[in-house]
């Protein structure tokens, strides 16, 4: 019992003891770690090439980017993993090769994932500054620390550059990856700041990365679990990316890029309430392409449709800034018009329906004229919902039609 306690107290000093962190650090080695950082790099490699294949080119490129970089990455960590068999000339020069690339192929990843501007030549211009400035500080004038700061200046520019690409979304709480993202790149910056220091004050630092070394040790550890992080907000940020095409692809039109029902039923839910709050009526139009069969039967169903986009553009050009058109069917389209009365609608109408009358609409190399017939409604405030204001608009458009097209009707309160 008193050997158990005396025991128990040599372990608490020794915990509490400084020597203790150092003891910790020194029994991981940086082969054995570079060899775990090595071996998740390519497992996270494999994961993000495999394991993703739907989506826009832009977001499946970038990921496959990505995972280039982390098997750059995984090479560069094997071979010092493997620093006891591998020349130092080849394990400085290969090594720097594959962690420069590596991170230059993540700017222009990240940049492609969030569509912005790639910078590859700016990636290519710091891969290359640095390349021949960590071999010049190695060969040359072989100097470890000024090596070290210089890489470290070099990584700093590639993490600064991601952190520019990411800082906007993050600001305007866009997205959740971009924030992890952000913050596993100030976590690099602060990793760069704290070996740089320690090297500083150290009074016998390291001579090289594989030295043991507890400045080596945290060092190489905390490189391992950058990957990880980043990888986990590169897949969050995919995952977002399909999440919001999906929501697009849902509710745009892919012929004519409106809005379709889905859409409009939404927008008109949001505009009813902002009605509501300022006690005004919106205006609705009930838009549809008189005899438009016979163009489908004379030109063919494709030239069909280029009409229908010129159309929509026609249309659109009428609007004002908070107006919304969408597209209810073949060749029928609603437009939503906030804060209207009925004479303003009746203009607005006219105006839309003139337009088209005077537009030469191009078919097969031929000008064609198109008219369209209009029924118009206004929905109050108070009403719960469009579905009676849209309904008002269609008997509207069906007199409109009945008239003999090429007209606009309001439909009465
Ligand atoms: N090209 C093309 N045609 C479409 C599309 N959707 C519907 N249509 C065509 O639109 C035409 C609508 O015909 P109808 O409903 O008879 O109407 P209309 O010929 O315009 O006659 P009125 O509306 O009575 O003036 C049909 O020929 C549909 O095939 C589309 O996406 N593209």
């Amino acid at each position: 019992m008193h050997r158990y306690r005396h025991q128990r107290r040599c372990l608490r000093a020794r915990i509490g003891g400084a020597t203790h962190h150092q003891d910790l650090t020194m029994q991981l080695n940086v082969e054995t770690l570079s060899f775990i950082n090595g071996g998740q790099a390519l497992v996270l490699a494999l994961m993000l090439w495999y394991g993703t294949h739907d989506g826009s080119p832009h977001a499946l490129n970038g990921l496959r980017l990505r995972a280039a970089a982390l098997l750059l990455e995984a090479v560069a960590a094997f071979l010092l993993a493997g620093s006891q068999w591998v020349p130092p000339h080849v394990l400085l020069l290969v090594g720097n090769t594959c962690n420069l690339a590596g991170q230059a192929l993540t700017v222009v990843a990240l940049r492609m994932l969030l569509k912005r501007p790639l910078r590859w030549r700016t990636a290519l211009l710091l891969g290359v500054a640095g390349w021949l400035g960590v071999t010049w500080l190695s060969t040359a004038h072989p100097n470890y620390l000024l090596r070290v700061m210089f890489g470290s200046i070099i990584i700093a520019c590639n993490t600064g550059l991601n952190i520019q690409a990411l800082w906007g979304g993050c600001r305007k709480r866009e997205t959740r990856a971009q924030c992890l993202l952000l913050w596993t790149y100030f976590l690099s910056i602060a990793l760069l700041i704290w070996r740089n220091g320690s090297l500083l004050i150290l009074s016998t630092p390291p001579q090289g990365i594989s030295t043991p070394s507890p400045v080596n040790v945290i060092y190489v550890l905390m490189l391992g679990i950058q990957p990880l992080l980043a990888s986990v907000g590169f897949l969050l940020l995919y995952n977002e990316i399909l999440q919001r095409e999906l929501y697009e692809l849902a509710r745009i039109d892919p012929l004519t890029g409106v809005i379709n029902r889905l859409g409009l039923l939404e927008a008109s839910q949001v505009l009813l309430e902002q009605a509501r709050a300022k006690q005004e009526s919106i205006g609705v139009l009930l838009i549809d392409a008189d005899h438009f069969k016979s163009i489908n039967d004379r030109f063919g169903h494709d030239d069909g449709d280029r009409v229908l986009l010129e159309l929509v553009a026609n249309i659109r050009c009428m609007l004002r800034g908070g107006d919304m058109v969408g597209r209810v069917g073949g060749e029928e389209f609603l437009v939503l018009s906030p804060s209207v009365k009925a004479p303003d609608l009746l203009a607005l109408a006219e105006r839309i329906r003139s337009a088209i009358e005077r537009t030469s609409f191009h078919i097969a190399g031929q000008a064609y004229a198109l008219t369209v017939s209009i029924g118009a409604a206004i929905a109050e405030a108070h009403e719960p919902d469009m579905m009676a204001a849209r309904r008002r608009a269609d008997v509207a458009l069906y007199d409109a039609k009945r008239a003999g097209r090429n007209c606009v009707m309001i439909a009465a309160q």
